[in-house]
């Protein structure tokens, strides 16, 4: 069965509400992610090949704000490891329960998943720590002491894949990736209102940042080495090392 259509913007809005994980969205995450986020379905493949090259015997995969958990699905297909678990954390109570049945239905073993804040729970014994377009939502000052937990968290040779919407510093960068992000939206099917009320929704709530302030906290926090390998105009997946 093809996934229900995300046509939650599609009407004219009085108000247009903060965004929320909440049942509707989940309703139709996965046809409003793969529409709204350019390059998502290759991410998940390559977030799989990772986890089976970097995944160790005895140690834990963290997929952190694991929403319906295709990052885990895709990790758990590739790990080889002996005794390695995954686990899948959201804070939205509608997506882990929906994520619960959707591992169910796929018959893979393996995948813890917890509701929780990813900010409050212990990260230890990490060989892979996924956080698929999971930072941008969480508030700006959080940010780099949530990185030092997850960085002392993951074991030595252990590696963080992060995938964000990104900002740019020139405008007239800012101005055209945002534009092919529309023209990207448009060409999936949504329409201009739709594309206008969903970036209302998203204001002060996905808050993106540009490739540098990435790179200078994950370094600063301690990780040796930070690259892109994957961009499609402002979406992109950066892979972090620990020694
Ligand atoms: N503090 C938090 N604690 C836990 N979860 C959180 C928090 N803040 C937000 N979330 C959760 O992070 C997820 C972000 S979606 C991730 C896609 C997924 N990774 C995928 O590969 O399909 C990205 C998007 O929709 O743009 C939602 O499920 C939130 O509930
Ligand atoms: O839709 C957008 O404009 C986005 O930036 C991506 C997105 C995808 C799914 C939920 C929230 C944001």
């Amino acid at each position: 069965m093809p996934f229900p259509k995300d046509s939650l913007y599609a009407n004219p809005l009085g108000e247009v509400g903060a965004f929320k994980f909440d049942e509707a969205v989940v309703k139709v995450f996965p046809d409003m992610i793969q529409r709204s986020v350019p390059g998502y379905a290759a991410i998940i493949s390559a977030i799989g090949l990772l986890a089976g090259r970097f995944a160790r015997d005895d140690s834990v995969c963290f997929d952190l704000g694991c929403s319906l958990g295709a990052a885990s699905l895709a990790m758990r297909r590739q790990i080889v490891a002996n005794n390695c678990r995954v686990v899948a954390v959201d804070c939205s109570e509608a997506m882990v329960e929906q994520c619960r049945k959707n591992l169910a239905d796929s018959a893979v073993a393996g995948v813890d998943v917890v509701c929780a804040d990813i900010r409050d729970i212990p990260i230890e014994n990490a060989s892979v720590v996924v956080l698929n377009f999971t930072l941008q939502f969480i508030p700006l000052a959080d940010r780099e002491a949530f990185l030092a937990k997850l960085y002392r968290g993951l074991l030595p040779g252990g590696i963080l894949i992060l995938s964000e919407k990104l900002a740019f510093d020139d405008p007239r960068q800012q101005e055209l990736q945002t534009e092919m992000h529309h023209l990207f939206k448009k060409a999936q099917g949504y329409s201009e209102l739709e594309i206008s009320q969903k970036r209302s929704a998203l204001e002060n709530v996905l808050i993106p940042e540009a490739f540098a302030v990435h790179r200078q906290r994950l370094k600063s926090v301690g990780f040796s080495s930070v690259e892109v390998w994957f961009q499609y105009f402002n979406f992109a997946s950066m892979i972090a090392l620990k020694c």
